[in-house]
């Protein structure tokens, strides 16, 4: 087994980073996933502080108000790698290219190479916990089993509410508009290949 190692994100496997350039829909819309992890810091504590977070232009910024604003939420240390794992959920799904790259790691270990973080990196030594590693490979791992179900499970919108009319007020409040959301996002994540077979299965032609 190989160790795939991870940090400049414009090397060839740049998009594992937080850093790279992937627009994640958690909760609202976030420049890359390293902002997304920062405004959750503040997520129903601060408005101001979440926003001023998604509106910065990079993941740097981002990362640079994270640290730097304050009070953050008191149960963050707790809820950190969770919200960690589910942004990149988020992030790989919604992602075709990005996904990719973190398919083509096969089984081998990843590692996010960083020397002055030892809680999500390898920590200079080796010695670091490499959670953002570990956390990565169980994405890919989970990803890897469940995409082809998924794209079969997954409803289209008009066959999840089949009592909407085409422009039905259903599809801009409510259940139906955060399900056509969701599902355009995920849509959209898919490669051309996986959009076509989705539609062969479900309307019988591409
Ligand atoms: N590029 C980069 N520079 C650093 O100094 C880092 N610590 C990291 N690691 C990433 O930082 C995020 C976590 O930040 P917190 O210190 O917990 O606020 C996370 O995305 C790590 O992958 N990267």
């Amino acid at each position: 087994m190989e160790t795939i190692n991870f940090y400049k994100t414009n090397e060839k496997y740049g998009s594992l980073s937080n850093f790279s350039k992937h627009e994640v829909y958690y909760y609202r819309f976030w420049k890359t996933s390293e902002h997304a992890f920062q405004g959750m810091k503040f997520y129903g504590l601060s408005y101001d502080h979440e926003l001023l977070i998604a509106s910065s232009e990079t993941p740097h910024e981002a990362a640079k108000l994270g640290r730097s604003l304050s009070p953050i939420r008191e149960d963050w240390e707790e809820v950190k790698t969770q919200i960690m794992y589910e942004i990149l959920m988020a992030k790989f799904i919604q992602n075709y290219d990005a996904r990719e790259v973190l398919f083509s790691t096969g089984k081998n270990k990843i590692v996010e190479h960083i020397k002055n973080d030892s809680f999500w990196g390898y920590g200079g030594d080796g010695n670091g916990d490499n959670v953002l590693g570990m956390l990565l490979m169980k994405v890919r791992d989970e990803l890897e089993k469940k995409y082809d179900d998924c794209i079969i499970e997954k409803l289209p919108p008009e066959k999840k509410f089949p009592e909407y009319t085409e422009n039905d007020i259903g599809w801009r409040m409510g259940a139906g508009e955060d399900y056509l959301k969701n599902w355009t996002l995920w849509f959209n994540g898919l490669s051309k290949e996986d959009q076509k077979k989705y539609k062969i299965f479900h309307f019988g032609k591409p």
